[in-house]
This record gives C-alpha cells, structure tokens and sequence, in this order.
C-alpha cells in the first residue's frame, strides 16, 4: 500500500482522533485529551510475572583501553548471569537468572525479533503493554530503547544499530497494513526531569532547547478514580512510520541530556514514549466498534554514583532526583514483592506514572542494562538484585474494553462543546468553564485538603499537651543535671584513680597483647602442622583403603592360586605315578632291548666270522687261480715261441721283418702281461691285508659296543632313578607351594620335561643302535 492510501485508510477512522483505552463509554471524555497511561479493561486475566530481560552490553573503548577485566558472563542459553569477581580483597560469584539473556555481542534485531515483538503483536490484540529499560547510567538503556538514526529504510531492513521503538513501529504498521484495517494511531512523547513533567511534543516556538526556562512543566492529576492523568499533554495523530521516526528524533533532541564520565550524552530525565492503536471491527449486529490498545516505551534515567560519574553543582542535584525517583522505584518493587499492605506509588511521579505497569493491568517487561566491567561491579550487582527481585512482581493484565464508535462520537462532540465554552469564557474573561465531572473531583480534593487540615488542627493540640509535658520533663531534668554535676564531680576524681589504674593496666595488658601475640605465632605454627598432619593423615588413610583393597584382590588371587596349585598337585602325582609306570616299562624294554642286542652282537660275530674265513678261502682260490693263470700265461707265451720259431723257418724271408715285429710285440706283451700280474699280485696283498686289518677292527668295535651297552643300561637306570627322586622331590615342593613367585614351579617342569626329553633320546639311541647291529 503506497502512503496516500494509507493516510486515507488512517484517516477513516480518524474521526475519533482522541480516543483512549478505557473501560467504559460513560468515562469522561476529558480523560481521552489526557494522557492516560494505564487504561482500563474488562476480563480480569490470571496472575502474570512482569518479564525481565537482562541485556549485557560489549566493552566501550576507554574500558577496553584500560583493560579492565570483564567480570560478568552471560549464559543465553540458559537464561543465566554470572558475576565472578576473584580478588584478594573480594571474592564474589553469584548467578541470576531471567527471563532471556542477551550478551556483549547481541544485536538490536536479535533483541527486537526474540523479546520486543510478540509483546507489540499483545498491544495489537488490545493489550496495553509498557517496556522499560532500567540500569546504571552508560549501560545502554537509551541505545536498546531508540539506538542509532533510522535514516532511509532500505528493503524493510533497519541499519543493525536501531532500537525497540523504532522497529516496534514498524512492526505495527506491518501488521496494520497486513490485516487491511482501519485504525488511528496517537503517540505522546515526555521527559520527567527533577520531578516535573515535560511534554516533548509540545510546539517548537515555546522551546528553545532543553534548558529553556521558558519550558513551563505540565501537571499530573488524579483522575479520582485512583488514576493518574497529565493535563494538557500533546497528542500527535500519525498515519505513517517515518512521521513517528521524525516525532522521536525530535522529541529525544529536546531531552536533559549531559556529558558525564561515564556517559558522553547521559540522559538526565526519565522518558516515556506512547503509542495508542484504535482498531476499527464489528460487532455481531453490525455495530462498529474500535479496539485499543497501548505501547509505553520508558527510557529511565540511569542510576549513578555521584563520585564516579563526577557530577557537578546542578548535575548533583539532578543525579540526586533521579536516584530518588529510582529509590522509590525499588521500593515500590520491594513493597509489591513482599506484599506489603502499603504501596509506595505516590511517593514520586515516575511510581505514580509507573502505577498501572507495576502490580496493575498492563502487561510490563523490564530490560535491566549492565556493563561487563569490574569498573561498574558494584553497581552492576545492585541492577542485578533490584531485576531479580522485580521478576516476583505480578501483574495482571486485561485486554481493553471494545468501545461503540456511536459512543465515541457522542463524546467527541461533548468534548468540542466543553473546548468551545473554555474558549468563550477565555475570551470574556469571566471565569473559567469547568466541566462537572472535573468540578467534583476538584470538590473531592478541596474536601480531602479541608479534612487534613482539621487532622493536623487536632495534632497541634495534640502536640501542645506533648510540649507542657515535655517543659514539667524539663524541668525535672534540671535538678537531677545538678544532682548529675556533683556526682560528675566525684566520679572525675574516681576517673583519675582509675586512670592511674588503667595505665598500669595498659602495660600489663601491653605484655599479655605480646604474650598473646607469641601464642597466636605459635598457635597458628600448631593450626599449620596439624593442617599439614591433617593433610598426610587423609593421604595415608587414602594409601591405606588402596593397599586394603590391593590385599583384599591379592587374597582373592591367592585363593585362585590356591585352588590352581591345588590342581596341579593332583596332575603333578597322577603325572608322576603314570611316569613311574612308563618308566618301569622303558626300564624293562631298555634291558629287553640290551639283551637283544648283545644277542645281536654275538650273532653278528658269528656272521662276521662266518663272512671273514669264507672270504679267506675266496682269496686262497682267488691266489691259486691267478697262478694257474700265470701257468697259462707262461705256457702260451712259450707255445707262441715256438710258432714264432716255426714261422721263422717257414717264411723266413718273406716275413723276416713281420717276424721281427711280432717277437717285438710278444716280447712287449710279455712285459705287459708280467706288469699286470706283478699289479694283481700287490691288489690281492692289499686286499688281504684290509681283510685282516677289518677283522681286528670288527673285533674291537664288538667288545666297545658291548661295554657300550653295559654302560647304557647302567645310565638308564641311574636316570630312572633319579628322576624318580626328582619326582619325589617335585611332590614335595608341589605341597609347599605358597605364593612365594621367588621359586618358580614352572622352571621345575621345565627341568622335568628336559630329563624326560633325554630319556626318550636314550631310548631312541637304542633303538637306533639295535636297528644298525641288524
Ligand atoms: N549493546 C550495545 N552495543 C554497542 N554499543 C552500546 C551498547 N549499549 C550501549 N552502547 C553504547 O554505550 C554508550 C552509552 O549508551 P547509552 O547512552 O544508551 O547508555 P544509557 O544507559 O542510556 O546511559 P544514561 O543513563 O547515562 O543515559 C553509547 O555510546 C552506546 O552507543
């Protein structure tokens, strides 16, 4: 929707432009040119808290240039704010809890979006609702509540630095324009400054700054109805944000501002910025009907310490009222949170104006703003306890009466009547027009005023009677002061005795103070050792309860063990009486196995005696068979001769060269065939001699493994005997085995299964030596 058709949609419903929350259409219609803050409701809701938000704001340069320590640490999460301060002086650490935490880098949108809108969307629905900032003075309460210049809107987006009211604005339009309603919005903007009330809306002519003397403060009424209601205060009629953002730009220039060394534009009065919603619907027959609804943003000025902030001249005195308003303020909260009878509202405006926001019927939430500094800590922790303690105030808030438009119109019209007959009367100078209903509660007060006056008439005769009482009191008083002054006398004297006495006192008590002294050394020497003794006692006891349950597993394990040498024992003697056995066994194959062999050897002999004069008698045939071939040899070389004789004569001399070469040859074959016999004959006389030299040896090598064999037997048995010892031996250490780890039994077995391994070699030897006689 572009702004024309928005100023006109605002406008439709701009024929009631002073309408205000209220409870009924028979209210005055003076109180809809008033500001009435708190408007009335009809369905009394249940009990609600007031909603407290606590919002930390970041290190500012100074505080950074300094490097002061930050001191509180905020847990959004858990909705938590702790304060931990570790000093040699001071030692503090306490957490509070709210409703929401924001911390140092939170952003005014993250704010906004998370706690501000769901309660404008309440004022929409006909609530009124108040927020306000609270806190020390630097700490952000003017940055969370208006923030930086609006400046163009780009895009529906804020610039990040932007406060609530702004974007609170925004927010209703939104949802105004989102809805397609009609409606009229009305805000009032004032500061309270030293206890007087400025409208910061009112006409730039009669303003020249903020200091402007000329600025007349305008008054705070009862409305007789228990109410407050501020006569005269502007009322701006606005159709569209930007005139709002202009109206707060305006107004917060006009505020009490002053630099201070916390703050370099600290605000120095207490704001409140209100925007009226009536929204156009209808009832069920037709009828039309507005709803109203109420947003009271309060910016209050912050607390301070007057040294540290170094006020000066008026700036005292204003630091002075504002933490006067700021001390009624905590009472009020006190009061409402102990459910005292007595709640002190009227005891300053900003509690009066404050009325309806603290234990009345609009919806409230409190936004405590602190530094992180330690700077600021004891300040801070007084914003923390006074925000806690504000989150036990109930409210119970009520959603605002429907109002016929008809009835609105009718009022309006009174209203003009009533203005019309101001005017006249002003003009004529004859007296001012006062309204009935504004004339009775003047009556009311004159009334009231009159009756004080008659109390306080009666407390001064009262406090007459109290005087001739106190003057006889007086008197009395006189004779006894001179009965006092004798008696003063006497005691001065007793005084000097006593003086002399104390000095003589003083300077025992001197040497009972260094006595005392000496024992409180030694004393507090004591109070170390025990400490100390204290300290090794429990270490002790600790080493102690571990050892104990070191022994009570190293019990549990010898238990075990117990059991598992019990075990062994039993294996060990089954073991050792099946070794026995086997032994016995091997023992009587070891001797079996002995005889056989030297029966084996015998028979060897036999043989090998059987083989030596049989290959005796081979070697004799074989000598005669050799010379029976040298026989041969030397009758054929002969017989040869004799052919060669023949064929000499016969072919004598054809073939005397072939005759030649035969005897030659025969004569070399000779020498051949005499070589080889001589070679035969030196084989044999080898072989004979091995034969002998073989059967000598054969014969030694019998009687060795004969005393061999007698001597393995002996082995064996002096073996089996001793491992039958051994055995023995094993038993016994196995019954007497305790958790001694020093002697192994392991090693025993070991020892055990090496005889054995030995043994079996043995046996094996044997066998061995049995299979080779074979
Ligand atoms: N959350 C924040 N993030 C960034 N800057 C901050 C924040 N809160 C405060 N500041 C800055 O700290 C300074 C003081 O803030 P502001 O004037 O809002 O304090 P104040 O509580 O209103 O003080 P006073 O009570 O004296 O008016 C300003 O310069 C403001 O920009």
């Amino acid at each position: 929707m572009d702004h024309s058709q928005q100023q006109k949609r605002c406008n439709t419903v701009l024929l009631s432009p002073a309408q205000t929350p209220r409870s009924s259409v028979r209210r005055s219609l003076r109180d809809s040119l008033s500001m009435d803050l708190w408007g009335s409701n009809v369905k009394p809701d249940r009990g609600v808290n007031v909603e407290v938000i606590l919002r930390c704001r970041p290190l500012n340069d100074d505080e950074k240039e300094l490097k002061l320590p930050v001191v509180i640490s905020c847990h959004e999460d858990k909705g938590e704010v702790s304060v931990v301060q570790n000093t040699a002086y001071k030692q503090i650490d306490k957490t509070f809890s709210f409703d929401k935490v924001f911390g140092p880098t939170s952003q005014q949108k993250e704010l906004f979006d998370e706690a501000i809108s769901p309660i404008v969307n309440e004022v929409l629905e006909g609530y009124n609702c108040t927020i306000f900032a609270y806190g020390q003075t630097g700490t952000g309460k003017t940055y969370t509540m208006e923030g930086g210049r609006v400046g163009v809107v780009e895009s529906g987006e804020f610039p990040r630095d932007v406060g609530i009211i702004p974007r609170a604005v925004q927010q209703i339009f939104d949802v105004l324009e989102a809805r397609d309603e009609d409606y009229s919005m009305k805000v009032t903007f004032l500061e309270l400054y030293n206890e007087d009330i400025m409208d910061l809306l009112a006409p730039d002519e009669s303003l020249n700054g903020p200091d402007d003397k000329s600025r007349k403060p305008i008054a705070l009424m009862e409305d007789g109805r228990g109410g407050v209601f501020i006569r005269g205060l502007e009322q701006e009629v606005v159709c569209t944000a930007d005139r709002i953002y202009k109206i707060l730009e305006k107004g917060s220039a006009k505020r009490h501002t002053a630099d201070s060394l916390l703050n370099m534009q600290s605000s120095r009065s207490h704001t409140i910025f209100s925007i009226t919603i009536h929204v156009k619907e209808s009832s069920s027959n037709g009828e039309e009907l507005m709803k109203c609804g109420k947003l009271n943003l309060v910016d209050l000025a912050g607390s301070e310490n007057v040294v540290r902030s170094g006020a000066k001249e008026g700036r005292v005195r204003e630091a002075g009222e504002i933490n006067k308003s700021l001390l009624t303020l905590g009472r009020v909260i006190n009061a409402l949170v102990e459910h005292s009878g007595h709640v002190p509202y009227r005891d300053s405006k900003l509690t009066r104006l404050l009325r309806d926001s603290l234990g009345g019927n609009t919806k409230t939430c409190i936004i405590a703003t602190v530094s992180p500094s330690i700077h600021s800590l004891e300040e801070t922790l007084n914003t923390l306890d006074y925000a806690h303690r504000a989150k036990k105030i109930k409210n119970r808030p009520e959603v605002n009466q429907r109002v016929a438009k008809s009835e609105l119109i009718k009022d309006l019209y009174k209203e003009i009547e009533r203005l019309r007959q101001e005017i006249y009367d002003e003009r004529e100078k004859n007296g001012i027009y006062t309204p009935h209903d504004r004339f009775q509660i003047e009556e009311a007060e004159r009334k009231a005023l009159a009756e004080q006056i008659k109390s306080m008439e009666f407390d001064l005769v009262f406090k007459d009677k109290e005087l001739m009482g106190l003057q006889k009191l007086y008197d009395t008083q006189q004779t006894l002061t001179a009965e006092l002054s004798e008696k003063l006398q006497m005691t001065q004297k007793d005084l000097e005795k006593t003086q002399n006495t104390l000095l003589e006192i003083e300077g025992r008590n001197r040497k009972a103070n260094a006595t005392i002294k000496e024992k409180e050394h030694l004393i507090s020497h004591l109070l170390q050792s025990e400490k100390s003794l204290t300290k090794q006692a429990s270490e002790l006891r600790e080493e102690l309860e571990h050892v104990a349950s070191e022994a009570s597993n190293l019990f549990s394990k010898l238990e075990q063990q117990d059991k598992l040498e019990n075990g062994n024992k039993n294996l060990v003697q089954k073991f050792q009486t099946h070794l026995a056995k086997q032994l016995d066994v091997l023992h009587q194959t070891v001797a079996a196995s002995v005889t056989q062999q030297e029966e084996h050897l015998k028979s060897m002999e036999k043989d090998f005696d059987y083989s030596l004069s049989k290959k005796m008698g081979g070697i004799q045939e074989l000598t005669a068979q050799v010379r029976h071939l040298k026989k041969t040899h030397e009758s054929g070389i002969k017989s040869l001769n004799d052919i060669s004789e023949e064929l000499d004569m016969s072919y004598r001399s054809a073939f005397s060269n072939l005759t030649s070469e035969v005897s030659r040859n025969s004569s070399a074959l000779v020498g051949h065939f005499e070589e080889k016999f001589l070679e035969i004959n030196d084989i044999l006389d080898d072989i004979q001699r091995d034969l002998f030299n073989q059967q000598e040896k054969l014969a030694e090598f019998a009687e060795q493994q004969r005393q061999g064999h007698s001597k393995t037997l002996q082995l064996t048995r002096s073996m089996s005997e001793a491992m039958m010892k051994f055995f023995e031996t094993l038993g016994t250490h196995t019954s007497s085995l305790t958790p001694n780890y020093g002697r192994d039994p392991k090693n025993k077995w070991a020892e055990s299964s090496m005889i054995l391994q030995r043994s079996l070699r043995i046996a094996l030897l044997l066998r061995k030596g049995n299979s080779w006689k074979k």
